[in-house]
């Protein structure tokens, strides 16, 4: 677990605020401390457009309320509640955006309303507990940012128990696909170790220096580079070639970061093409805005980062590839059912038996957090 990450399990409030902020938090919050970072996120219409709605379709959560903005970033979640009408909003951001936040928000003429707070939000100290807490927390494949750690931090320790969570749950789904990034993967894999011959050939005449016992732990480490290394893809609807099954979902007004360290799902699906290849299967999120049981949203919004010809948004898709790829003809729906099975998911690393239907089969994603907030 990365030294970011909110005490393991933690959900009280002591021992939620234990964080340590070491390289770990800085290489994570660097990034965001750019206006052309947050430029990005504010460019994403799919991600505007959806919480916009969520929060003016249903001003009644926001009307004369308190609300915390959890990493306001440059301050848009913050200031779009303040003009649903918040009495008061707290706009909490670890990094120095918090000063183009601030400088927005009076631009707007919001400063009565929506205070900044420059601070990391495991510190923070508000003078009251809040009615919603709003934030755009999610990370590739929903969890790769681990953000939501310190969303679950917020809500112990600031969300009234009558509070409402925006976005008030999540799910992550999986689905086989074809694809030709496993061609190309495999291809840049032959490159890198053909390049590798070359080199040891040139240094044994070059230097007089026999490198070859070092190609085994290079081939491997460029197997897990190009081959077992999950990645951020955009792809089309039509790469899609069975039926999405979810393997996780999240009630962010309950879930624990116990409940979100791992993720573990046995599930079948069937393949719906014929006369294709398996390559692999590609992870994506929604995210849903539905208020609490005891204050419904009047308009249910839903944010889906799911392969779409139009709709596409900054987090794609996570890859995962199968090496190699397997035929499909008609066997197929019964393969993918052992394969999902198989899998063992886990944000840390994605594992899967070697043996699975005669492949080395994939899937690594991210080998920790650190370099999770890297991306
Ligand atoms: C994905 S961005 C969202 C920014 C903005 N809310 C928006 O929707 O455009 C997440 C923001 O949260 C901030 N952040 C992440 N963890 C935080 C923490 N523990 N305390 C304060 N800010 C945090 C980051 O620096 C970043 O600006």
């Amino acid at each position: 677990m990365g030294s970011r990450t909110v005490n393991g399990g933690a959900t009280s409030a002591a021992e939620a605020v234990a964080v340590d902020k070491g390289v770990d938090f800085a290489n994570y919050f660097c990034t965001y401390g750019f206006l052309y970072h947050q430029k990005e996120m504010l460019s994403d219409r799919v991600r505007m457009d959806a919480y916009y709605n969520a929060v003016f379709e249903n001003k009644h959560h926001f009307e004369g309320k308190a609300v915390l903005d959890v990493g306001t970033g440059s301050g848009i979640l913050a200031i779009w509640s303040a003009q649903a009408g918040a009495r008061k909003v707290y706009a909490v951001e670890a990094t120095k955006m918090a000063e183009h936040a601030r400088e927005l928000v009076k631009a707007n003429n919001l400063q009565d309303i929506v205070e900044v707070i420059e601070e990391s939000m495991e510190d923070v100290i508000l003078p009251e507990k809040v009615d919603v807490i709003i934030s755009e927390w999610m990370g590739y494949f929903l969890l790769r940012e681990s953000m939501f750690d310190s969303v679950i931090c917020a809500r112990e320790r600031w969300l009234k128990p009558s509070g409402i969570m925006y976005p008030s749950h999540a799910r992550m789904w999986l689905a086989p696909i074809r694809s030709g990034l496993v061609d190309q993967k495999m291809s840049d894999y032959e490159d890198a170790m053909n390049d590798w011959h070359g080199f040891v050939n040139e240094t044994e005449s070059y230097y007089g220096v026999d490198m070859r016992v070092l190609t085994k732990p290079f081939a491997e480490e460029q197997r897990k580079y190009y081959l077992k290394t999950s990645m951020w893809n955009n792809l089309h609807p039509n790469q899609v070639i069975g039926t999405p099954v979810i393997i996780k979902e999240i009630d962010c007004s309950t879930v624990t970061i116990n409940d979100i360290l791992g993720v573990r799902a046995s599930v079948s699906s069937s393949i719906s093409a014929e006369n294709t290849r398996l390559c692999g299967f590609a992870g994506w999120f929604d995210v849903h805005f539905r208020g609490s049981h005891e204050n419904l949203a009047q308009q249910e919004i839903e944010l889906t980062t799911a392969p779409s010809e139009d709709f596409g948004t900054h987090w794609g898709q996570q890859v995962f590839l199968l090496h190699p790829p397997t035929d499909i003809w008609n066997i197929a729906s019964a393969v993918y059912q052992q394969v999902l099975h198989r899998m063992n998911l886990h944000p840390d690393i994605f594992t899967v038996p070697a043996n699975m239907c005669d492949s080395q089969v994939p899937v690594i994603a991210a080998s920790s957090h650190e370099e999770q907030k890297l991306f």
